[in-house]
């Protein structure tokens, strides 16, 4: 059976699934709509997303106000810090943060559900990102928040002195006082 782990933002949860390993290789199941329902994980997923991304890139924070997504994100090759921000406006835990190594190697997965701005940094060149979401991606609706927001406190893995490689949209993006968030 997969370990399951609630973190101290409430819906977010860290996933261990059970992995078989033989002189072929190894084999785990990445979805499973009946076991992952029983820790209220649940689809109907729409939309899978591939990106590859160079040590020291960082996307995000995103999310959208509209057709928020769920996601459900793992990492097939090399490895990523994954960070999720509660900004459902009513929660006790609005602006804080979790954040997680998830890598090829150790096999974690993480669910994020809808309400939460996502971001991640890459930690290894040809990192690979594999996410489900339960929502199409709406443009339209697409915010960010600015990564380095102080007053969310991110202790992003970066050594010293480094600057991750990012999107203008995302260097620019505002503060999460000034964004535009869930009621
Ligand atoms: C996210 C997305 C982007 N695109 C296009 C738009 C753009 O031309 C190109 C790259 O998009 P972006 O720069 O937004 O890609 P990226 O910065 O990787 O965006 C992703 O970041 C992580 C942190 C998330 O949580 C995702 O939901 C998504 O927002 O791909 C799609 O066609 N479908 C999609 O679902």
């Amino acid at each position: 059976m997969r370990v399951v782990v609630d973190t101290p933002l409430p819906g977010l949860k860290l996933i261990e699934p059970r992995r078989f390993e033989d002189a072929r290789g190894f084999f785990f199941e990445a979805w499973n709509a009946r076991s992952f329902a029983e820790h209220d994980i649940r689809g109907p997923f729409v939309q899978d997303n591939h990106s590859g991304s160079a040590k020291g890139v960082l996307r995000g924070l995103h999310y959208q106000i509209a057709q928020p997504q769920g996601k459900l994100v793992r990492v097939v090759r090399g490895a990523a810090f994954d960070v999720a921000v509660d900004i459902r406006k009513n929660a006790p835990s609005f602006g804080r943060w979790a954040g997680i190594e998830l890598s090829a190697q150790n096999g974690r997965m993480l669910w994020i559900p809808p309400g939460f701005a996502h971001g991640f940094l890459s930690l290894e060149d040809d990192t690979e990102l594999l996410y489900k979401c339960t929502d199409f991606y709406a443009p339209e609706h697409e915010r960010c928040i600015l990564w380095s927001d102080p007053e969310i406190g991110i202790a992003w893995p970066l050594d010293a002195g480094a600057r991750p490689l990012m999107a203008a949209k995302d260097r620019d993006a505002p503060l999460l006082r000034d964004a535009e968030v869930f009621v």
